[in-house]
């Protein structure tokens, strides 16, 4: 194996002669994201191994995220809703109340926050001191659930996309996929094996009524996104933000949009997650929360990132309701309910499946997987 301090960190170089007058410097890529991976320890690896400078290979391209910063931020009116989902049950009112918040919030930004949903708070903290605990133990231990291989149930690895991104992102990431065949419980990491079964019980519970509040924001029966299967996934992705040292040159998570139907985010209090509203990159502050949904455009499916940062490490829990890589025939598209002659269908059907894999091979780079389901206008 490489040596990480004196190969990697920007020191081994291939330098081709050119015929202008300054020698082009070409960092052998390659090499370096497979002796990165082949180290097991993700980025917090080289965190712990002192680095001062980060790898070329996390250097995002003056194209990317960055050249946005101009436009970061803090601007008051364009905060993000925050849904208070207490005291929905018996009172119909109320119910009415919050379906009209989840449907203008989904309409105009595609993200909200919630509160009072219902998980308790110690369950999250113990969730994201859980997934801390993970992260902090020994290498070794691990090491033992370092892979690429995703027919696993539980995948640890950083940057599932390190050799086809154009840069590698500052974040590991545990993947546990809990339904709809959730893992043997001595598969989990013992030092959070508990805490990730009861959290997913209670996350399960509170996408469901997620679906029911969106279904009915959609002028649906209750029940429609349920019955169609869109709760029967669940995949937990537990992600670990080490401080970076140069937080300028590289990013926590690149811009992207989420490709399952409804993601609940939970966070620490570090902060560094921006969503886009209005070409501007807003801070998403510490409430747990997130959703994006497919809806033929009714609802948005909001962009989104999260900048590297000094300080942390930032520990995040997303829960994807997604059937992911299962191997279900079925296929989504428009809802048929929500369509008419003055709204006739956008996107063609697919499958998850397909749809994954139309992101992984074209959408790497921030863009929207949907875009290449658009079904040509009509007039
Ligand atoms: O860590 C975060 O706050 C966001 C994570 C995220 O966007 C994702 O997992 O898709
Ligand atoms: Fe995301």
């Amino acid at each position: 194996m490489l040596n990480w301090d004196q190969e990697i960190s920007g020191k081994k170089m291939v330098v081709t002669s050119s015929d202008e007058a300054a020698p082009a410097v070409k960092c052998d890529r390659a090499t370096e994201l497979k002796a990165f991976d082949e180290t097991k320890a993700g980025v917090k690896g080289l965190v712990d191994a002192g680095i001062t400078e980060i790898p070329r290979i996390f250097y995002i391209s003056i194209s990317d995220n960055h050249i946005e910063n101009s436009s970061v931020s803090g601007v008051a009116q364009l905060s993000v809703p925050v849904i208070d989902l207490g005291g929905l049950t018996g009172d119909s009112f109320r119910r009415k109340e919050v379906v009209d918040r989840v449907r203008e919030a989904s309409e105009k930004q595609g993200f909200f926050q919630i509160v009072k949903h219902g998980i308790p708070e110690c369950v999250m903290e113990e969730m994201i001191d859980g997934v801390r605990r993970f992260y902090e133990q020994e290498t070794e231990v691990k090491k033992a659930f370092y892979t690429r291989d995703f027919t696993k149930p539980v995948v640890y690895n950083t940057n599932n996309d390190l050799y086809s991104s154009p840069s590698v992102d500052w974040r590991d990431t545990l993947y546990c996929r809990m339904a709809p065949n959730p893992p043997r419980p001595e598969d989990l990491p013992l030092v959070c094996r508990d805490i990730l079964m009861e959290y997913t019980k209670q996350v399960s519970r509170l996408g469901i009524l997620l679906f029911e509040l969106i279904s009915e924001a959609l002028g649906l029966n209750p029940n429609h996104l349920y019955e169609i299967d869109c709760a029967e996934g669940l995949n937990v992705l537990c992600h670990y933000y080490p401080p970076c040292p140069q937080p300028e040159l590289t990013m926590g998570a690149t811009k992207h949009t989420d490709i399952d139907f409804l993601t609940v985010l939970l966070q620490d209090h570090i902060g560094g997650l921006q969503v886009l509203m209005d070409n501007k990159w807003i801070d998403v502050s510490h409430q747990p929360g997130a959703l994006v949904l497919i809806s033929n455009d009714k609802f948005k499916s909001v962009e989104h990132r999260v900048l590297a940062s000094r300080m942390g490490p930032r520990v995040s829990i997303g829960s994807f309701f997604t059937t992911g890589i299962m191997p279900t025939s079925k296929l989504y598209g428009p809802i048929k309910e929500l369509l008419s002659e003055n709204n006739p269908p956008k996107y063609r059907e697919t499958t998850i499946r397909d749809y994954l894999a139309c992101f992984r091979s074209k959408c790497l780079d921030g863009t929207s997987a949907l875009d290449h389901f658009k079904l040509p206008k009509t007039e």
